[in-house]
């Protein structure tokens, strides 16, 4: 196993036995390459999971759950009023204020949606992911947007400051665009490094002159345009600031574990 998986399932080993609950009735079970320690590490845990349902981000996602031996309940399966307990997921970057891309595995509504139905949201990455900013090393932000509006979209994202947003290809040419599980289009839209809270309070703007955006504001921005489903910038409340406030789920995580080069794990919580 590479340093960077042994990284990951490091990271995965703490954050469920840091927060996966005893008596888990609902967990939500993210998309990409980390995760898949996640569930590894659920499985260690060694707990009576038929009780439990685990709430899937996407194809990948579902079979993963069934492949270990899980119960996948699909979110429009889950009982109106039903909160996760818990939601797991990676990150494609991570910012000091424990804001996320996400999205480079084209699976980010409903990443969003099961984090945002979720008392918890827990990042779980490797060191690459942990950035001062967002758009540091990662360099676009995935957002899943309807194909008949994909054209219209670009030109608005260019208007944001956008340089050459494209529509991501699939993995094979003669397929054309890639298409998400809810057959749209992911745009991945490149913009400079973005503002964070301790930018702002030292005074920079982050109105977007030169394209300059703080997070919530951006992320706002591309998702008031028509067409677009979901953007791939998880920021503001995390879940319990939006329940203090008389609401379910943040899409912000509460904390991030990070594997490191040096085989320690770093926690980061939300302040
Ligand atoms: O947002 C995602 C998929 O849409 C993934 O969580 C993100 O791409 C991280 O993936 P990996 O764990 O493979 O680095």
């Amino acid at each position: 196993m590479s340093a960077v998986e042994k990284a990951k399932q490091a990271a995965a080993k703490v954050a469920v036995t840091n927060h996966y609950p005893k008596d888990a009735r609902w967990v939500g079970i993210g998309s990409g390459t980390t995760i898949v320690y996640v569930v590894e590490a659920i499985k260690a845990l060694g707990v009576d999971t038929s009780a439990t349902k685990y709430v899937p981000t996407g194809y990948q996602s579902k079979q993963l759950i069934i492949n270990a031996g899980l119960t996948a309940v699909e979110f429009d399966g889950i009982p109106p009023g039903t909160i996760l307990d818990v939601a797991f997921d990676g990150a494609d970057e991570v910012d000091e204020d424990l804001n996320c891309i996400k999205g480079g595995g084209a699976c980010l509504f409903q990443e969003k949606i099961v984090a945002m139905q979720a008392r918890e949201f827990i990042c779980v990455a490797d060191h690459r992911k942990l950035q001062p900013r967002l758009l540091t090393n990662w360099k676009t932000i995935p957002i899943e947007v309807a194909p008949i509006a994909a054209h219209r979209v670009i030109t608005k994202l260019q208007e944001l400051g956008s340089i050459d947003p494209i529509i991501r290809p699939s993995a094979s040419a003669k397929e054309g665009p890639l298409k998400t599980d809810q057959g749209f289009f992911i745009i991945d839209a490149p913009f400079p490094p973005m503002l964070i809270k301790s930018d702002l309070a030292a005074g920079q703007e982050g109105n977007g002159k030169e394209s300059i955006w703080a997070v919530d504001v951006l992320s706002r921005k591309i998702k008031e345009i028509a067409g677009v489903l979901e953007v791939g910038i998880f920021s503001g409340l995390t879940g319990p600031e939006a329940s203090a406030a008389g609401g379910i789920g943040g899409q912000r995580p509460v904390a991030a574990y990070f594997g490191m080069a040096d085989g320690s794990v770093s926690v980061r919580k939300a302040q």
